[in-house]
């Protein structure tokens, strides 16, 4: 009993050791700094989530409730001091259904992809997010799509299911083809469930590139910086790549590798303290090449049934995929 007088002067020298120690290690150490932004993001997230779920369950899982966690997030930004610039916006389909691929780098992907997401439109998430505590139950009454990696046949049936879905519910899907998050600057081999997707279902390919974090977001050097930078997020202007088996072939694929080398970075502001936009044209041209190898090497795939599997396959050196729209 006597002892509890004597803890408060201990917890009051804590916290004012604590008031002193957070923001030494704020200013001093950017592995901290990093640190500390990270479990911010995550933290609320997780607490948005919270207030989200009771809203979104009245709809039950439901793709409209995406809107809802969208509105959420989008000041996200603001509070990181990250612009982000959408270019290309025209290039979504107006009003149907198709698939977005996009390169993943890290989970500040969130805050562009709730830019420039459409409506009706659903992620596909990696199952184990649907563990992150309420983030995870957010994502589901949104009709987030989960997928079990390392099961690719379990997987390939939602991916099949979804097909459908897009067509009867007339929704989108964003898939990162990558599969898993990739910061080295280019892009890993595609995965091919998403353009199995779009060809069971006949329907376009969005792809959106993200600009590199590089100048204020590294995981590996834990550097996650303030001010004076930004994240663009444009949306890859050449565009919707249509997947039409009937239309006569044309060569779209050499139409975009000669738009690879295109505009260098811009800076439009001069201050270093000012955002900055940074297109990083490297990772488009990267982005822009793993599509064209990516989506010709969806026509090779097996499919169980035989008169998809012959409409998938080309005649001999002709591209079945033609690109409807170039910017
Ligand atoms: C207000 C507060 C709110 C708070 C809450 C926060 C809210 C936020 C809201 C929303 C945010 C959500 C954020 C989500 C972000 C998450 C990101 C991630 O989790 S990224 C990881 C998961 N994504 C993927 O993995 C990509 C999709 N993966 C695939 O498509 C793969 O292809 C997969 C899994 C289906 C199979 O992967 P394989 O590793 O086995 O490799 P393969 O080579 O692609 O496939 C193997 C064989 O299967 C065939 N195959 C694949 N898919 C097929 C299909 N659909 N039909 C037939 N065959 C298929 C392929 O052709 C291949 O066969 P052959 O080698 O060609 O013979
Ligand atoms: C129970 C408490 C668990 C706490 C976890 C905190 C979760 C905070 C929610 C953050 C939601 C952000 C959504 C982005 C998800 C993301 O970017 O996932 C990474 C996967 O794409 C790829 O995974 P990987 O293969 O591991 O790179």
């Amino acid at each position: 009993m006597e002892l509890w007088p004597g803890i408060w002067p201990v917890l009051l020298l804590l916290f004012l050791l604590l008031l002193f120690l957070l923001p030494t290690l704020w200013f001093c150490s950017p592995s901290a700094k990093y640190f500390f932004k990270m479990a911010f993001y995550n933290g609320w997230i997780l607490f948005l989530a919270v207030l989200a779920i009771p809203v979104c369950a009245v709809r039950g899982r439901n793709v409209e409730n995406m809107k809802i966690l969208r509105l959420m997030l989008l000041h996200i930004k603001y509070l990181y001091g990250i612009r982000v610039e959408v270019r290309g916006a025209h290039h979504f389909p107006p009003s149907q259904p198709y698939v977005v691929v996009s390169n993943h780098q890290s989970s500040l992907d969130l805050l562009g992809m709730m830019e420039v997401l459409p409506g009706r439109c659903v992620p596909i998430a990696k199952r184990e997010l649907l563990w992150a505590g309420s983030a995870g139950l957010a994502c589901w009454l949104a009709g987030v799509i989960f997928i079990d990696r390392k099961r690719t046949g379990d997987a390939i049936s939602v991916m099949s299911e979804v097909a459908q879905t897009l067509l009867t519910q007339d929704v989108r899907v964003w898939v990162f083809p990558e599969g898993t998050r990739n910061h080295n600057g280019s892009m890993l081999p595609f995965k091919r469930g998403a353009f199995h997707l779009a060809v069971q279902a006949q329907v376009p390919i969005v792809p959106i590139v993200m600009s590199s974090y590089q100048d204020f977001y590294c995981k590996k050097e834990r550097r996650f910086t303030s001010a004076g930078f930004l994240k663009t997020s444009p949306l890859d202007p050449p565009p919707c790549h249509h997947l039409s088996l009937r239309d006569p072939p044309l060569a779209p694929w050499t139409d975009i590798s000669s738009r690879r080398n295109e505009s260098p970075p811009k800076r439009l502001h001069g201050s270093s303290l000012d955002p900055m936009i940074l297109l990083d044209s490297k990772l488009q041209a990267a982005g822009k090449k793993r599509l064209m190898e990516a989506i010709p090497l969806s026509h090779n795939f097996s499919s169980s049934s035989p008169s998809k599997s012959s409409l998938l396959v080309p005649s001999k050196g002709v591209s079945t995929f033609t690109c409807t729209h170039l910017h």
